[in-house]
Protein backbone atom coordinates (compact mmCIF):
# COMPACT_ATOMS: atom_id res chain seq x y z
CA UNK A 1 0.00 0.00 0.00
CA UNK A 2 1.06 3.65 -0.47
CA UNK A 3 0.05 7.22 0.17
CA UNK A 4 0.87 9.16 -3.06
CA UNK A 5 1.19 8.60 -6.92
CA UNK A 6 4.76 7.44 -7.48
CA UNK A 7 5.70 6.98 -3.84
CA UNK A 8 6.87 4.26 -1.77
CA UNK A 9 4.74 0.93 -1.61
CA UNK A 10 5.60 -2.72 -0.67
CA UNK A 11 4.86 -3.69 -4.24
CA UNK A 12 4.59 -2.90 -7.81
CA UNK A 13 3.94 -5.07 -10.57
CA UNK A 14 3.88 -3.07 -14.03
CA UNK A 15 3.38 -5.98 -17.06
CA UNK A 16 5.00 -4.25 -20.10
CA UNK A 17 4.88 -6.31 -22.67
CA UNK A 18 2.88 -9.97 -23.67
CA UNK A 19 3.74 -11.21 -26.92
CA UNK A 20 2.85 -8.73 -29.24
CA UNK A 21 -0.76 -7.22 -28.00
CA UNK A 22 -1.85 -4.98 -27.78
CA UNK A 23 -4.64 -3.99 -24.67
CA UNK A 24 -6.33 -0.36 -23.87
CA UNK A 25 -9.27 -1.17 -21.41
CA UNK A 26 -9.45 0.97 -18.10
CA UNK A 27 -7.36 -0.99 -15.77
CA UNK A 28 -5.25 -2.25 -17.90
CA UNK A 29 -3.10 -1.37 -21.07
CA UNK A 30 -0.46 -3.27 -22.57
CA UNK A 31 2.72 -2.63 -23.49
CA UNK A 32 3.01 -0.58 -20.41
CA UNK A 33 1.90 3.09 -21.48
CA UNK A 34 5.03 4.70 -19.64
CA UNK A 35 7.57 1.63 -21.09
CA UNK A 36 9.24 3.65 -24.13
CA UNK A 37 10.11 6.48 -21.61
CA UNK A 38 11.71 4.89 -18.33
CA UNK A 39 15.30 3.86 -18.83
CA UNK A 40 15.36 2.20 -15.25
CA UNK A 41 12.72 -0.31 -17.36
CA UNK A 42 14.25 -0.66 -20.83
CA UNK A 43 18.12 -1.13 -19.82
CA UNK A 44 17.49 -4.31 -17.98
CA UNK A 45 14.75 -5.37 -20.47
CA UNK A 46 17.24 -4.89 -23.27
CA UNK A 47 19.59 -7.35 -21.64
CA UNK A 48 17.21 -10.46 -21.46
CA UNK A 49 14.71 -9.30 -24.40
CA UNK A 50 16.34 -7.20 -26.95
CA UNK A 51 14.55 -8.59 -29.68
CA UNK A 52 11.20 -7.91 -28.40
CA UNK A 53 8.82 -5.66 -30.52
CA UNK A 54 7.02 -3.01 -28.93
CA UNK A 55 4.18 -3.05 -30.73
CA UNK A 56 3.01 0.58 -30.51
CA UNK A 57 6.16 2.08 -31.45
CA UNK A 58 7.21 -0.41 -33.85
CA UNK A 59 10.71 -0.83 -32.40
CA UNK A 60 12.69 -3.77 -30.77
CA UNK A 61 13.52 -3.08 -27.11
CA UNK A 62 17.22 -2.62 -28.60
CA UNK A 63 15.93 0.31 -30.46
CA UNK A 64 14.04 2.16 -27.58
CA UNK A 65 16.79 1.47 -25.04
CA UNK A 66 18.68 4.06 -27.56
CA UNK A 67 16.25 7.03 -27.41
CA UNK A 68 16.75 7.59 -23.74
CA UNK A 69 18.95 8.65 -21.75
CA UNK A 70 20.54 5.80 -19.57
CA UNK A 71 23.25 7.90 -17.64
CA UNK A 72 21.22 7.48 -14.35
CA UNK A 73 20.99 3.58 -14.60
CA UNK A 74 24.06 1.69 -13.86
CA UNK A 75 24.84 -2.25 -12.66
CA UNK A 76 25.66 -2.50 -8.87
CA UNK A 77 28.96 -2.95 -8.17
CA UNK A 78 30.05 -6.90 -7.82
CA UNK A 79 26.62 -7.73 -9.90
N1 LIG B 1 0.32 -2.75 -17.92
C1 LIG B 1 -0.08 -2.47 -16.65
N2 LIG B 1 0.66 -2.91 -15.60
C2 LIG B 1 0.26 -2.63 -14.33
N3 LIG B 1 -0.85 -1.92 -14.01
C3 LIG B 1 -1.59 -1.47 -15.04
C4 LIG B 1 -1.25 -1.71 -16.39
N4 LIG B 1 -2.18 -1.13 -17.20
C5 LIG B 1 -3.06 -0.56 -16.41
N5 LIG B 1 -2.76 -0.75 -15.10
C6 LIG B 1 -3.52 -0.22 -13.98
O1 LIG B 1 -2.72 0.68 -13.27
C7 LIG B 1 -2.99 0.53 -11.88
C8 LIG B 1 -1.71 0.85 -11.14
O2 LIG B 1 -1.58 2.25 -11.20
P1 LIG B 1 -0.56 2.99 -10.29
O3 LIG B 1 -1.11 4.37 -10.06
O4 LIG B 1 -0.20 2.12 -9.10
O5 LIG B 1 0.67 3.06 -11.29
P2 LIG B 1 2.19 3.07 -10.93
O6 LIG B 1 2.70 1.67 -11.05
O7 LIG B 1 2.42 3.81 -9.64
O8 LIG B 1 2.77 3.98 -12.08
P3 LIG B 1 3.06 3.61 -13.57
O9 LIG B 1 1.79 3.02 -14.12
O10 LIG B 1 3.41 4.94 -14.16
O11 LIG B 1 4.21 2.65 -13.54
C9 LIG B 1 -3.42 -0.90 -11.67
O12 LIG B 1 -4.41 -0.97 -10.69
C10 LIG B 1 -3.97 -1.31 -13.03
O13 LIG B 1 -5.37 -1.32 -13.06
N1 LIG C 1 13.44 4.57 -10.48
C1 LIG C 1 12.14 4.20 -10.55
N2 LIG C 1 11.23 5.13 -10.85
C2 LIG C 1 9.92 4.76 -10.93
C3 LIG C 1 9.53 3.42 -10.69
C4 LIG C 1 10.53 2.47 -10.40
O1 LIG C 1 10.25 1.26 -10.22
N3 LIG C 1 11.83 2.89 -10.34
N4 LIG C 1 8.22 3.08 -10.78
C5 LIG C 1 7.32 3.98 -11.08
C6 LIG C 1 5.91 3.58 -11.16
O2 LIG C 1 5.77 2.28 -11.53
C7 LIG C 1 7.62 5.38 -11.36
N5 LIG C 1 8.99 5.69 -11.23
Amino acid sequence: MRQERWGPRSLDLDLLLYDDLIIDTPTLQIPHPRMQERAFVLVPLAEIAPDWLEPISGYVIRELVKKVDCSDVHLLKGS
